[in-house]
């Protein structure tokens, strides 16, 4: 069976994490060489490092000179450099470009004597090298006003005035440069951190380099990829240092990053000469008289992601238009019958929508399914609410629980059969939604986006920063896997690990787009992949499937049946 464990995930760290572990390596690396290291000696250690990443940094921005950007490449590389570690990050770089006899300029907002320990000795090499440093005032002064010369000159500017030890708004020398940068438009390359992002506080300063792309050293850092600090970022490229695996150990935060390159390693291996039931029966619950596309989404994503037999269960009110656009899926139709609940006094708002009269039905045709989902346009119908909790706990199958199955669970405090039972405050509702989600004895995979999260648990933190432990935390207490949409994706597994997916796909943010993902990943589910591996492998796929759609179609025209239609890309490309 394929596992995540056996992946060998990069490990995605916080600011405070990587700044802890440079601390700690130092040292190590230090007693390495000596058993009672003096601080020249830690300085030294550090200094490898950052020699580390200043190649790295260099074999990048060599690759980047030529016609890269689409710009026209101009004779000469921008370098502006501050007086700390990240200064030093580019004096290497600087020294590099020197030595490979490529004209770069070195703008440094610190003087010469600012510079200590690393950065300090990096300077020294580089002018030994027989570099120079520019004074920012005359960049500012020749540039400044002429921003058609500055891009006439440069084809790009690299970033590595303030890395991770940045706090507070900025200075105002850095402030000019930054903003000069940023109205001439030019690409930058970030080394570590954009200039303004706020590395202790985790947010864009109002002057903020906007990067095309950051340079990120060691290890992912969470900042790179969270809406506040993914758009300064740009694209994130980690550079590996050679950092002591023991010392690694310490700092792992159990945050992992996880990208399409691995969904070769995660798909289910096919049975070529098995049946359509060895390769799986999903059984997907969905759809009302107002929402039809979302099973039509639902289940045509399944049929597309492997499984060898699909049923939907609906409502007959929309039965036949569903049959009349797909062919493959068998369906259990669910009679119509106007019924009256406690709630919804009109009878005819119970046409057309999942009712408790469904259930001996459903339970007799879920008895034959590998895996179950549960959700997609099931409308907020009172009745339906009821019968979706009244379900779950009856439902053996791995099962995944999205859109209006949550919201169900988000109702627990309203809904019969436990009319009359109101939770005093949100503690304890969240508590509840808790106990019974913990409650259910088959594996399960939540699919909230953030209104749907914020239903059955509260709002999130406030701080992107604090949202992998809050759903390691909800996965744990609940012992399902919690699958956050939207930009990134984090998958929260009850053993403690979340899996980042590092995508943000405006294109992707449209009704239905989520449909799609719980088809995916009851298909995966069905074909018999663990509920962490098939929330993992069926966002990736999604997004993949959605990064192609929107290639070939845009972010403004692409629908979520493009992100179906592009699915067999998405697996095709990886030999399935
Ligand atoms: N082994 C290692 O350690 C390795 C570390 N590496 C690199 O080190 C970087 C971290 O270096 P760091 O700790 O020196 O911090 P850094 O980002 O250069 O900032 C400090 C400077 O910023 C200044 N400053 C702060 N806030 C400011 C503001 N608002 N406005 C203006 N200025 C402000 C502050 O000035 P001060 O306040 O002290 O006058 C000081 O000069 C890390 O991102 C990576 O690139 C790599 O080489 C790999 C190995
Ligand atoms: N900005 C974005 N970048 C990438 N993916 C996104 C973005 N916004 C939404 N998505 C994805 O699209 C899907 C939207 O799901 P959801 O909001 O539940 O839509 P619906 O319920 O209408 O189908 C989720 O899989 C989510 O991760």
């Amino acid at each position: 069976m394929r596992s995540l464990q056996s992946l060998n995930l990069q490990p995605i760290l916080s600011t405070e994490g990587m700044r802890n572990l440079d601390a700690a390596s130092k040292e190590f690396l230090a007693k390495k060489t000596t058993s009672e290291p003096s601080e020249k000696d830690v300085i030294q250690s550090g200094y490898t490092l950052m020699q580390e990443a200043g190649l790295a940094l260099f074999k990048f921005v060599k690759k980047r000179i030529g016609n890269d950007y689409g710009y026209h490449s101009g004779p000469f590389i921008a370098i502006f450099i501050g007086g700390g570690n990240n200064g030093g990050d580019g004096l290497v770089l600087a020294k590099h470009l020197l030595q490979a006899g490529i004209r770069a300029f070195v703008f440094s907002l610190a003087p010469a004597s600012k510079f200590k320990n690393e950065a300090k000795l990096a300077l020294d090499d580089f002018l030994q090298a027989g570099g120079e440093l520019e004074e920012s005032a005359k960049f500012v002064e020749s540039f400044g006003k002429n921003l058609y010369s500055l891009r006439k000159t440069f084809p790009f500017v690299v970033d590595c005035m303030l890395g991770n030890g940045a706090k507070g708004e900025l200075r105002s020398e850095y402030a000019k440069i930054v903003q000069i940068i940023n109205e001439s438009r030019l690409p930058v390359i970030a080394a570590d951190a954009p200039t303004g992002y706020d590395s202790s506080l985790h947010i864009c300063n109002n002057i903020c380099v906007h990067a095309k792309e950051t340079m990120l050293f060691g290890f992912p850092r969470l900042d790179a990829y969270t809406k506040e600090g993914g758009p300064a970022f740009g694209k994130a490229v980690v550079a590996q240092l050679n950092y002591p695996g023991e010392v690694i150990k310490q700092f792992d935060e159990k945050n992992y990053l996880i990208t399409e390159d691995s969904i070769s390693q995660l798909l289910p291996q096919r049975n070529e000469w098995g049946d359509k039931r060895h390769q799986g029966t999903a059984f997907i619950i969905a759809g009302s008289k107002d929402m039809p596309g979302a099973a039509a989404l639902c289940t045509e994503a399944a049929l597309r992601s492997g499984a060898g037999l699909v049923t939907l269960a609906t409502t007959e009110a929309i039965t036949p238009i569903i049959q009349a656009k797909l062919s493959e899926p068998v369906f259990c139709s669910l009679e119509d019958r106007a019924v009256e609940n406690c709630r919804d006094d009109a009878r005819s708002k119970n046409h057309g929508v999942l009712q408790p009269h469904h259930i001996p039905t459903l339970l007799d045709r879920a008895k034959h399914a590998s895996a179950i989902a549960i959700g997609p346009g099931l409308s907020t119908n009172f009745g339906t609410f009821e019968t979706v909790l009244a379900l779950l706990p009856q439902l053996k199958a791995p099962t995944v629980i999205d859109a209006d199955a949550l919201n169900a669970i988000a109702m627990l405090d309203d809904a019969e059969p436990r009319c009359g039972m109101v939770f005093h405050d949100e503690k304890s509702k969240i508590q509840a939604v808790t106990e019974y989600l913990r409650s259910l004895q088959q594996p399960a995979i939540l699919t909230p986006h953030v209104r749907e999260f914020a239903r059955l648990f509260g709002e999130l933190p406030n701080s992107s920063m604090a949202i992998p432990s809050r759903l390691r935390e909800i996965a744990t207490n609940t012992n399902k896997v919690i699958l956050l949409k939207g930009a990134p994706t984090y998958i929260a597994s009850p053993d403690g690990n979340v899996y980042i997916i590092p995508v943000a796909n405006s294109g992707m943010a449209k009704g239905g787009s989520g449909d799609v993902l719980s088809g995916i990943i009851v298909a995966l589910l069905a074909q018999g992949l663990a509920t962490p591996e098939a929330a993992v492998l069926g966002a990736l796929l999604h997004q993949k499937a959605g990064r192609i759609a929107r290639e070939e179609l845009g972010a403004f025209s692409m629908l979520p049946s493009d992100i179906i239609k592009n699915l067999h890309k998405a697996f095709v490309q990886n030999n399935a």
